[in-house]
């Protein structure tokens, strides 16, 4: 969904995407032996299928979050699907080992939510905007706060018309 008050655009295509999220895979594979992932749906599907491939990760735990943009408000957040207890109770209960994906950190408040259910794991976003940065342990790549960022999921091929008319030669 567009979002009219950011004003700089950052596509990302499945190329660019595969790489930074194999980045960020690089980058916690030096970071924990990790136990499970747990990846926020929908937007932490993808990169979470990326590093659990390059981790060698195979369990793999959703927690499924909406945010409703109300017009008056800036916006709610629902959790629809919660943590399976058995993913929690794993370690310390506290999410030691744990993983937890998104594919972005905006304002943080999604990830707030879930630090509420897992203290002590570790959050990976594979892009950020500051705002957002106090509340992931690793990131790939900061953006401005007013850009918005296009994942290839969201985008598709279009033709693009030539500059000119046809001229007559
Ligand atoms: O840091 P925040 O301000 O919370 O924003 C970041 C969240 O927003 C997007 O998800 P969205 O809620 O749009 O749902 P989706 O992942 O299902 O598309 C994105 O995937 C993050 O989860
Ligand atoms: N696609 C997309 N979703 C978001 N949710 C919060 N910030 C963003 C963003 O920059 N891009
Ligand atoms: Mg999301």
């Amino acid at each position: 969904m567009e979002n009219p008050a950011q004003d700089k655009a950052f596509p990302v295509s499945w190329d660019m995407f595969h790489r930074d999220s194999r980045a960020l895979a690089w980058r916690l594979s030096s970071e924990g032996e990790w136990k499970a992932i747990v990846c926020i749906t929908r937007g932490g599907l993808v990169p979470a299928g990326i590093v659990a491939r390059e981790l060698g990760i195979r369990t793999i735990e959703t927690v499924c979050i909406a945010s409703y943009h109300d017009y008056d408000s800036q916006g709610s957040l629902k959790v629809i699907k919660p943590i399976d207890p058995k993913v929690i109770d794993l370690e310390d209960g506290e999410g030691s080992g744990v993983l937890v994906i998104d594919d972005l950190v905006d304002t943080g408040k999604t990830l707030k939510v879930v630090r509420e259910m897992l203290p002590k794991a570790h959050y990976a976003t594979v892009y950020a905007k500051p705002v957002g940065v106090p509340m992931v342990d690793t990131f790939i790549t900061e953006v401005s706060q007013d850009t918005w960022i296009y994942f290839p999921w969201d985008m598709g091929w279009q033709f693009q018309p030539p500059l000119s008319k046809e001229t007559a030669g």
